[in-house]
């Protein structure tokens, strides 16, 4: 049954969005309005295999959301006309509260709001986007689905911080992020293994611009790097990942930054962009195959880190049947992707140099690139988070509708 949802994933300076059938993941439209509050914006509109860009200044999200519905309205579809089931929106932070997608009402939001100092960079964005949105649409029920739901299962020793008391009863500690792509992934790599849920243990590495790593066993989140905010665990775009924490203080008092300087600095000029000038790991693949001796330690740094994380995670599922990889790094690096397992083939890990090349996944479904009778399967599974939110938002719709008397 066609069950179209707009799916909007709204980040500090840029909305993303997608009209998606919640069904088969089908995609009628999608788009992104860029550099929100600056001088100069832009909005990316697709729609049947074309895209159609204009820039223009974009003020707010209350602007984005505004922008996105005159594309629509210029280049179709028509909104009122597809039948919208619901607004999915994507927040990044849900802290302890939330393990399940819910419906958005004052409450919710109020609620993002207070879980900001948790992710400064995105629940004011989400917040921002979801109230504009429902102004918006104020006829749809619009769902929020939290990237830190799947992480609710962490067991205590896997999200505990070894601080003191007044700091855990502060909130602190490990909460976990990339949840709703970690959820769509094992599920396409569980069956591409052809396994029961319950005996797949799993390594997901989600490769994008935040990237983390996650144990995952018997269809749960058991471990996983990112932590009270997406700063924590690999090497990224432009996050630093682990350090020592007496870094913060060191570059505080050596540099006479202030806290919040240091803080933007690891979210913003570390990682890739600060190892090697480039936050993309394209530009940072090429200059390293030009010979660029930043951009060669950048990703024996990445893929030092990824390593180090498999084999904690290995260690603590006690067992491995696939590691998965997704996000744009994962899905398209064929040189990260062998970098970053090599030397692993001691552990049963491997990965098949001309699989690498051949192999291609589809949406939802993986492409296995380690060799023939391999221990450990190394699954390429592409990540759509926008179809994994319509399907939970349309999920809970169709719960509460057979809960009620009379619903269907
Ligand atoms: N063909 C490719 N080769 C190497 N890296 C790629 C390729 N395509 C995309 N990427 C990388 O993927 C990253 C973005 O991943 P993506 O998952 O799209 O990010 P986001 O976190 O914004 O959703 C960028 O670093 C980009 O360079
Ligand atoms: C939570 C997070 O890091 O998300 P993204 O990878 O989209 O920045
Ligand atoms: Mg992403």
């Amino acid at each position: 049954m066609s069950a179209p949802v707009l799916v909007l994933n709204t980040g500090s300076s840029s909305l993303k969005y997608r009209v998606v059938d919640a069904a088969d993941g089908t995609v009628l439209a999608s788009g992104l309005v860029e550099r929100i509050g600056e001088a100069t914006g832009r909005v990316e509109h697709r729609v049947d295999g074309s895209t159609h860009a204009v820039d223009v200044p974009v003020a707010d999200h209350e602007a984005a959301i505004a922008a996105a519905l005159d594309a629509f309205a210029t280049h179709g579809p028509d909104l009122a006309g597809v039948g919208l089931r619901a607004v999915g929106h994507r927040v990044v932070h849900g802290g302890t509260r939330f393990a399940e997608p819910v419906l958005v009402d004052d409450d919710l939001v109020a609620a993002v709001h207070e879980l900001a100092p948790l992710a400064p960079l995105h629940n004011p964005a989400n917040a921002v986007g979801l109230e504009a949105a429902r102004r918006a649409f104020a006829d749809l029920p619009h769902v929020a689905v939290f990237d830190t739901a799947f992480h609710q299962t962490l067991p205590p020793a896997a999200h505990t911080y070894a601080v003191p008391a007044a700091w855990r009863e502060a909130g602190v500690r490990r909460y976990g992020f990339h949840g709703t792509s970690v959820a769509f992934v094992s599920r396409a790599a569980t069956a591409a293994l052809g396994r029961a849920v319950d005996d797949t243990r799993l390594i997901v590495l989600h490769l994008g611009n935040g990237a983390s790593a996650t144990a995952v066993d018997g269809g749960r989140s058991v471990a996983t790097s990112m932590g009270l905010t997406p700063l924590e665990g690999l090497v990224m775009g432009s996050r630093s990942g682990d350090l020592d924490p007496a870094v913060l203080g060191h570059v505080r008092r050596e540099l006479s930054l202030d806290a919040d300087e240091v803080e933007r600095q690891l979210n913003a000029a570390s990682g890739l962009r600060g190892l090697a000038g480039d936050n993309d790991m394209r530009g940072v693949v090429a200059a390293a195959e030009a010979g660029d001796a930043d951009a060669e330690l950048a990703l024996d740094v990445y893929c030092h880190r990824i390593r180090s994380y498999v084999g904690a995670y290995l260690a603590q599922l006690g067992g491995l049947d696939a590691v998965v990889l997704t996000g744009g790094v994962g899905e398209n690096s064929l040189a990260v992707r062998a970098r970053a397992l090599d030397g692993l083939a001691h552990l049963g890990i491997e990965v098949d140099a001309h699989r690498n090349v051949t192999e291609r996944p589809g949406p939802g479904w993986a492409a296995r690139i380690s060799p023939d009778g391999a221990p450990v399967a190394v699954l390429v599974v592409p990540t759509d988070e926008e179809w994994e939110i319509a399907s939970q938002a349309v999920a809970l719709l169709d719960a509460a509708a057979g809960a009620r008397p009379g619903g269907s």
